[in-house]
């Protein structure tokens, strides 16, 4: 256990305790063993419980938006009750509270969103008046500007309490993201992916991100040989994208970056939350640039909707 920074006792590693988040969780301490070969032993996974677990009865933007899942595990993380936390990225506020970081990515599952339902096998095949159910604000936003005639319903819960609502009929279909279906090995309920020009994924879908102390030099070591870059620098100009918009918080926003050699193209979309209007551009160019595209386009996108897009509500 020599490469551990303090070799005398387990690497304490904080997650949420849905069975996603464990399934991210055990990712990381197995990328972790296999860089450095060590034991399972030399990792404890400690669960801590989130606003955003306990509160299961009302949508998310309700109880007050970011950070819901991270509150709880960063205080613990500031206090060393754990040594790092793993998190899906999708999730993360874009500003990490004074002294932590986020500088180690896992490679970046599949970012699209997959359509589920027992029915139907495309957004197009739905009947004309299907109900829906899905409680991100950008999925709802999207369907509906793709299909106003769709009628939406809440949809919360783990993804078993949502194949069980699609099986009562409270919903005909739904939506989730490939890369968590991938990770509870549940791919198969999945009836297509959706490609991101008919549907534009969350910002930083489908990455894991690996938060530490900012001064923890020896948690730095332990993660760098797990870190991979081109996630990296696609969630870095995704973020910018999002952290130049955020100040308007409760809006539908979707961006997702690709690499293809030394270039990065990165695509951005805002909605209207009645899915009335979308708006959407792109950039392309170096990598290195990428966190400035981000923040170019969302200036862009901010200058095309104007004073009032954001006040539209449904
Ligand atoms: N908001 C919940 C959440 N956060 C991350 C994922 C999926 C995994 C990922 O995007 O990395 C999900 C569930 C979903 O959207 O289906």
């Amino acid at each position: 256990m020599s490469d551990l920074p303090d070799p005398t006792r387990p690497l304490k590693i904080g997650t949420r305790g849905s069975k996603l988040a464990l399934a991210q969780a055990h990712e990381a301490r197995a990328r972790l063993m296999a860089a450095h070969d060590l034991p399972a032993e030399a990792f404890e996974i400690v669960v801590i419980r989130t606003t955003g677990d306990r509160v299961t009865d009302r949508p998310l933007k309700e109880i007050g938006g970011k950070g819901l899942f991270t509150k709880e595990i960063e205080e613990a993380l500031a206090d060393g009750g754990i040594d790092i936390a793993v998190h899906s990225m999708k999730d993360m506020p874009t500003v990490q509270p004074e002294g932590m970081l986020i500088d180690c990515l896992l490679p970046r599952e599949d970012a699209r969103d997959a359509f589920v339902s027992p029915h139907v096998a495309s957004i197009a095949d739905l009947p004309e008046g299907a109900v829906v159910g899905s409680s991100s604000l950008r999925r709802r936003a999207q369907l509906a500007h793709l299909r106003p005639d769709l009628r939406l319903v809440e949809f919360r819960g783990n993804v078993q309490t949502r194949l069980k609502k699609l099986e009562d009929g409270v919903a005909m279909a739904t939506f989730l993201a490939m890369a968590g279906l991938r990770r509870l090995d549940m791919l198969h309920v999945a009836r297509a992916a959706i490609d991101p020009a008919e549907m534009l994924p969350a910002v930083a879908q489908g990455a894991i991100g690996i938060e530490r102390r900012m001064d923890d030099e020896g948690v730095a070591a332990l993660l760098r040989p797990i870190n991979d870059v081109e996630t990296g620098q696609r969630i870095a100009a995704e973020r910018a994208f999002l952290a130049r918009l955020d100040g308007s918080c409760q809006t539908p926003i979707a961006g997702y970056a690709e690499l293809q050699g030394a270039r990065l193209f990165l695509r951005g979309e805002i909605l209207r939350p009645d899915g009335s209007l979308s708006l959407s551009a792109s950039r392309e160019g170096e990598i290195a640039d990428g966190p400035a595209m981000g923040g170019d386009l969302a200036e862009e996108l901010l200058a095309d909707a104007g004073q009032g897009f954001f006040e539209h509500l449904p």
